[in-house]
């Protein structure tokens, strides 16, 4: 379970990135995080995950406040970090091993699991990464080290993933993949993206915050995605226009499609 109580961000120098969140995750939900760009989407998933401190209020997994101090406990941070991981918007930002065996297998040899190997053997076969384990991860495609990065946050097996645009640079099949494996498992999923194809497939609950400001809206995604003036605010429907041969018109335009960021 997780819980924030009245949690505000700002980033030094800037103006916060949200304020006084208030709000309570059950164990195997799955929530989807929708908001404009830069209205903290990414901040406030790094903060779940325990990388930042919230400035004001409290943040709890589990019952146990999560601080950047209280996770500099060892065996505290281990079994933090085995049971809450985040993919990170950029996969780059995660992948520094020689080969995808050892990007995948890091974090179960970190985390000292005994099973490295059929760790890796699985998730390489899901995400069809097998003819790529021995190649370094930085010549890969935008979309193989999407695949990548996922396979080894995957690879802990873990009750709380916190994804970060996941769907960003995945081709349809591998995004399908995706939304089955997370229909199907039952850990608790909080997944940012602009993408309003796949928001539904996510989950079930949908946050949308507003830019610098608090939750602008907490409930279910169906209603979420039949509202277009709440899409205009998480500025994923836009009044567009649009030539036709000699001929135009403005209408309201849903993104369906994600961009990396
Ligand atoms: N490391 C940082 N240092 C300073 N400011 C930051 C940092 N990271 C993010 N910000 C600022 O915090 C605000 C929230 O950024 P964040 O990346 O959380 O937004 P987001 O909702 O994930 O955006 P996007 O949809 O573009 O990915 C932005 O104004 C951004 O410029």
């Amino acid at each position: 379970m997780i819980e924030l109580q009245g949690v505000s961000f700002g980033w030094p120098d800037r103006p916060p990135a949200f304020s006084g969140l208030t709000l309570r995750i059950e164990a195997g939900e799955k929530v989807v995080l929708l908001g404009p760009n830069g209205s903290g989407k990414s901040t406030l998933l790094k903060l779940l995950n325990g990388l930042i401190d919230p400035t004001a209020g409290r943040s709890f997994h589990d019952g146990e406040e999560v601080t950047v101090q209280r996770l500099r406990d060892r065996d505290r941070a281990r079994r933090f970090r085995r049971e809450c991981v985040l993919l990170f918007q950029h996969p780059e930002a995660m992948l520094f091993n020689a080969t995808v065996r050892d990007e995948i297998a890091y974090g179960p040899r970190q985390l000292g699991l005994a099973d490295v190997d059929a760790r890796v053997a699985r998730w390489a076969r899901e995400l069809r990464l097998e003819a790529l384990l021995d190649a370094p991860p930085f010549h890969l495609s935008g979309g193989e080290k999407q695949k990548v990065a996922l396979a080894a946050v995957l690879a802990l097996d873990p009750r709380v993933l916190l994804l970060d645009e996941p769907s960003a640079n995945l081709d349809p099949r591998t995004a399908g993949w995706l939304a089955d494996y997370l229909l199907g498992t039952r850990a608790t999923v909080i997944v940012s993206t602009h993408n309003l194809s796949m928001a539904s497939e996510f989950g079930e609950r949908c946050l949308v915050l507003e830019p610098g400001g608090s939750l602008h809206y907490d409930g279910p995604i169906e209603r979420a995605l039949a509202d277009v003036e709440l899409l205009e605010v998480a500025q994923l429907a836009h009044r567009h226009r649009h030539r036709h041969g000699a001929g135009e018109h403005a209408h309201m335009h849903l993104h369906a499609w994600e961009t990396p960021g």
